[in-house]
């Protein structure tokens, strides 16, 4: 497959990182040129009127459930990642607990391929720290690592590595080939049943409750051990202020530690769990008004380093029951860009560049897939691979979870407004979205590759 796009671009007017307005014209894979406002005029090129829409470097979420292979009727990759290029992504990273899990090279090699053929984003394939995610057994994290997928990231996510000597050795044996070991970091002793976060509301709805030591503990714990191997540790969708405090005291030591917060982390707490509907029903659980403060402030401070989905579709009958009975998670490449805005940008505590970091260059750099020639998060200059979005942040507009691209339904922001809508996404100079609406495969400009 070829993976060069035919049709040149000039993204007129756009504004890169909310700056001041420009041409930028994507040519082949790669960004030609950024030339003054109206002095791009390259042959047979196509123009797309920028004007007030602010150009980021494609997103890149490091933490998505793609359930394929094994829960198709949730989420196949291609749903997934159509999904993804909508909520202005270029790159996924794919979590391992899929069905069989992605615990083998043969596996990941599958998911890379599937991704690869979708051609919406670029699938980077998770994979398992433990076989089977039982926590018992390293899984093959070298032929993995070795495997055309050529995992960097690997994770036993929807479980923690609770045993101490697992996650030693797994810390120990990802150097050998700069890969990070991105932790669930949940106690399954201190969380067994536990339905929601433990504090006034779960006293008051009698839910069986789950304390933020349960999450810290494991943290402290981690960077402790990550320190004691000289290895790289990532920690997955922290959600309390305990755990803020102790990711900000390790990397003050200078330990190698990164983090990321989901966006309903940033905005939604356990209040919600009031009304019973398991659509808040979600792993780590929605915390308190505190939490969400100090998360924000953790991620406007550069304690916590990226945003990440952990996008988690699931078919109605696994979500349409009580809420004890109710799976975990909750979708989010739709709507991350927007919640991030609405908490970060609108408010003052972030910067469009501050974004473009947080979800774009930091994940890229954690995943290791910002060098070469598929390279991701990169800045928007000239040479560079064309993998642009384009947000109007003056756009509002009502969520609905039957009208979204992912397969599922259960987006905890239904019949919310949110401000900003993703225009166009373009992977590497080939148009995966115009308009707001994903650009099916026969009218694709170029071919998928
Ligand atoms: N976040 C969730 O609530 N669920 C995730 C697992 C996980 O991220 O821990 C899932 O796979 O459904
Ligand atoms: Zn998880
Ligand atoms: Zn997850």
């Amino acid at each position: 497959m070829s993976s060069a796009a035919t049709t040149t671009y000039v993204l007129r007017g756009a504004r890169p990182l909310g700056g001041e307005p420009v041409d930028l014209v994507l040519s082949g894979s790669v960004i030609a040129e950024v030339a003054a406002v109206g002095a791009a005029s390259p042959v047979d090129a196509v123009v797309v009127d920028a004007t007030g829409l602010v150009a980021l470097p494609g997103l890149v979420d490091l933490h998505t459930h793609l359930r394929e292979p094994g829960r198709e009727d949730a989420e196949t990759i291609e749903s997934g990642t159509r999904a993804a290029a909508a909520g202005g992504f270029t790159a996924v990273h794919a979590m391992a607990n899929t069905t069989p899990v992605a615990d083998t090279a043969g596996v990941v090699e599958q998911v890379w391929r599937l991704g690869r053929d979708a051609g919406w984003v670029d699938v980077h394939p998770v994979g398992a720290v433990s076989v089977g995610l039982a926590g018992r057994q390293l899984a093959e994290l070298g032929a993995m690592a070795d495997s055309a997928a050529r995992v960097r990231v690997f994770s036993d996510d929807g479980r923690c590595v609770d045993d101490p000597i697992l996650m030693r050795r797994a810390l120990e044996y990802v150097k050998a080939f700069d890969g990070v070991v991105a932790q669930h970091a949940q106690e399954p002793r201190l969380t067994e049943g536990a339905q929601m976060n433990e504090g006034v509301v779960s006293a008051e709805l009698g839910l069986a409750g789950w304390p933020a030591v349960a999450e810290e503990a494991i943290i402290a714990r981690d960077v402790l051990l990550a320190e004691h191997v000289g290895s790289r540790l990532h920690v997955c969708h922290l959600s309390t202020a305990g755990s803020v405090e102790i990711v900000r005291w390790a990397k003050g030591r200078g330990i190698d530690v990164t983090a990321e917060v989901t966006p309903h982390h940033l905005i939604l707490t356990d209040e919600l769990a009031r009304g019973y509907d398991p659509t808040f029903k979600v792993n780590p659980p929605l915390r308190t008004a505190a939490d969400v403060e100090a998360v924000r402030e953790g991620l406007a401070d550069g304690t916590i380093d990226i945003v990440a989905t952990d996008h988690a579709p699931h078919a109605r009958e696994d979500k349409d029951c009580e809420w004890a009975a109710a799976a975990f998670g909750m979708t989010g490449l739709e709507t991350a860009l927007s919640v991030v805005q609405q908490t970060m940008v609108d408010t003052g505590r972030m910067t469009w560049a501050d974004v473009a970091r947080v979800l774009s260059a930091a994940p890229a750099r954690i995943g290791r897939i910002d060098t070469g020639e598929r390279a991701q998060g990169r800045p928007l200059e000239v040479g560079e691979p064309a993998n642009v979005t384009l947000v109007d942040p003056a756009a509002r507009r009502v969520v609905d979870g039957a009208g979204q691209v992912t397969a599922s339904t259960n987006t905890p922001f239904q019949g919310h407004e949110l401000p900003g809508a993703v225009v166009a996404t373009f992977l590497r100079g080939r148009a995966t979205v115009l308009d707001g609406a994903p650009v099916e495969a026969a009218e694709a400009q170029g071919v998928r590759a």
